[in-house]
């Protein structure tokens, strides 16, 4: 089912977590016994998927996207893998009008995917709804290795780059950056 919803991502032109992060995805939601996750950028539910794995039975996976057309594909991705529909909240919206409305300290593990010029804003909102001990997540970190290139200086690299630097430098943290994928960012809050 992965498989379809990965061939979905690619007929609507939305990149989906590559194998190796989604893996690693799904390992840390279970070593976190995660039962209450926010993904930012549900996409065709890619990620969603991995994370649905590794959740217990009774996890809810609440998972924000502006994009009908990519939450029609996930809802589908959804049955098609048979997740229960309690068990995912699909909304629909721009992440930055939705995650407001979500409980403080509430959530074990939140995923930044989306969009690379709201990733700073989105990772502030994770903060705030991260219990201690919950792990933000953030796809793309090494954005096709360009971050770790200091001579790339374009504005999606700059951004990226940036984020990572200010959740190494965030004491409430403790980050690890994984490069599986195109790079996973965790950072688990103290
Ligand atoms: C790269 S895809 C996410 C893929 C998903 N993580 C997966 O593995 O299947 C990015 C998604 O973010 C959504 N998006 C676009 N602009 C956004 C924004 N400003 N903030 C958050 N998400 C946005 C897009 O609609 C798209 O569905």
């Amino acid at each position: 089912m992965l498989l379809r919803a990965r061939e979905r991502a690619a007929e609507l032109g939305c990149p989906a977590v590559l194998p190796g992060a989604g893996a690693l995805l799904s390992v840390v939601a279970a070593a976190l016994q995660a039962r209450a996750v926010v993904e930012v950028g549900t996409g065709t539910g890619v990620a969603s998927l991995w994370l649905l794995r590794g959740m217990p039975s009774d996890g809810v996976l609440t998972t924000i996207d502006a994009e009908l057309e990519h939450l029609r594909a996930a809802r589908t991705a959804f049955a098609e893998e048979g997740v229960a529909p309690a068990r995912t909240r699909a909304i629909p919206g721009r992440p930055l009008d939705v995650l407001p409305r979500l409980t403080d300290a509430a959530y074990d593990l939140v995923l930044v995917g989306g969009e690379p010029h709201a990733y700073a804003d989105h990772v502030a909102e994770a903060l705030r709804l991260l219990r201690p001990g919950g792990v933000v997540a953030v796809d793309g970190a090494l954005h096709g290795g360009r971050v770790a290139d200091p001579a790339r200086r374009d504005e999606v690299t700059t951004l990226v780059r940036e984020v990572g630097r200010s959740l190494r430098a965030d004491e409430r943290l403790v980050p690890a950056l994984v490069p599986s994928g195109d790079g996973l960012l965790l950072a688990v809050r103290r």
